[in-house]
């Protein structure tokens, strides 16, 4: 069994972590962390998620050193916003833990990059190079290794899964960008309440146009331009991502269908629809990202649908860990 302490226990993404790993079988949760002013230390988190009442009655622990859990624990999840984890994770990971970090305090290796997109100054340049992206799908190898795996963003993790495996067979011309237009549900945004993720305020709208920070993790990590623009629609979650493209002279149907079944065939947690295109009902609450296709000539249309707490942020968490552990894949997951 390896004991676990899941940080930032009480938001969107923490709640779904803890529930995976309740019923992990190789996991045992240590504790339940939160703030250490937080309003909700001492409460169960089932008080917060009764869905989790008489499953997960375990207590919001105040976190006020992570050196008190230094020897209690292998394994951390941080659940917490960017520069809380990127305060967080060096002390943990000291200690000999294994990290899973669900923000962006680690994914992308340039200092610089988290000054402009971040607004903090990176204080941990040695983690940040050993640091592994927890695309799970593409980085098998280098997860088994790793000590802190920094989970990609949600939107990313949807435009990467569909368009890698384009790239990796070279289908796509680059003359043409591919233009990457998704829409995410308001959990996208947190558990704490703003006047921008209000029932009555929200609608649908694009917003952080040519400058959201999920756009350079993109194009680092798959190393092609992108045009990236993402959306807040009325709903609580899910991402459906539209993504154009233009083949290269030549490319066919089946170049791309042959493309994906290469690429994901053997992974469980991506599924390929053969004809049409996903919806978001095919995914909330699954650790899925689902991918369709259609072809006009030389331009494609790629859809990908994932829920954004889940293999856009829990459940690859997870998924990672047990690549990390060599647990099976899909292990609580599915
Ligand atoms: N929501 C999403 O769709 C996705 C989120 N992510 C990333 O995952 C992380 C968590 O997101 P999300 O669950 O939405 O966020 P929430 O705002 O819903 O939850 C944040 C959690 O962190 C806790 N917290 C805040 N400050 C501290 C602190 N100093 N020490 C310990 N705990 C703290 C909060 O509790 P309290 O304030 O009471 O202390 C709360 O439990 C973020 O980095 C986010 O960017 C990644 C992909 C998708
Ligand atoms: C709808 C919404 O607000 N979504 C968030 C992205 C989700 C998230 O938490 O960001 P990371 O994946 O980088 O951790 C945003 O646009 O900032």
């Amino acid at each position: 069994m390896l004991n676990t302490l899941i940080v930032g226990a009480s938001g969107y993404a923490g709640v779904e972590l803890a529930t995976y790993l309740n019923r992990h079988p190789h996991m045992n949760i240590t504790a339940l962390a939160v703030s250490a002013q937080s309003p909700d230390a001492g409460k169960l988190l089932s008080d917060l998620h009764p869905q989790l009442k008489g499953v997960l009655d375990l207590p919001l622990q105040p976190l006020r050193a992570a050196q008190e859990y230094a020897g209690k624990v292998d394994v951390v999840f941080l659940a917490t916003a960017h520069e809380v984890s990127h305060a967080l994770a060096p002390a943990f990971l000291d200690a000999g833990c294994v990290v899973f970090d669900l923000s962006g305090a680690f994914r992308v290796n340039d200092a610089d990059f988290y000054q402009q997109y971040y607004g903090f100054s990176h204080q941990h340049a040695a983690w940040l190079d050993k640091a592994v992206y927890g695309l799970a799908e593409w980085q098998h190898g280098a997860i088994k290794e790793a000590q802190l795996i920094a989970v990609p963003g949600c939107y990313p993790t949807a435009s990467q899964l569909a368009l890698k495996p384009l790239i990796e067979a070279n289908l796509l011309n680059p003359a043409q960008w591919p233009v990457i237009n998704a829409t995410s549900g308001v959990s996208g945004a947190g558990r704490k309440a703003a006047l921008n993720n209000s029932f009555c305020e929200v609608s649908l709208q694009p917003y952080g146009i040519f400058n959201h920070r999920h756009h350079p993790e993109i194009v680092a990590h798959l190393g092609v331009p992108v045009i990236f623009t993402p959306h807040l629609g009325n709903f609580a979650r899910g991402i459906l991502a539209t993504i154009t493209c233009r083949l290269n002279h030549d490319v066919s149907r089946e170049d791309v269908a042959e493309a994906f079944h290469n690429a994901y065939h053997d992974k469980p947690l991506v599924r390929l629809y053969e004809t049409g295109v996903p919806a978001l009902k095919a995914v909330v609450g699954l650790p899925y990202c689902d991918i369709g296709f259609d072809v006009q000539g030389e331009h494609l249309i790629v859809v990908a649908a994932e829920d954004n707490l889940l293999k856009g942020a829990a459940s690859q968490a997870v998924q990672c860990l047990n690549i990390r552990f060599g647990f099976p894949e899909t292990q609580s997951l599915i």
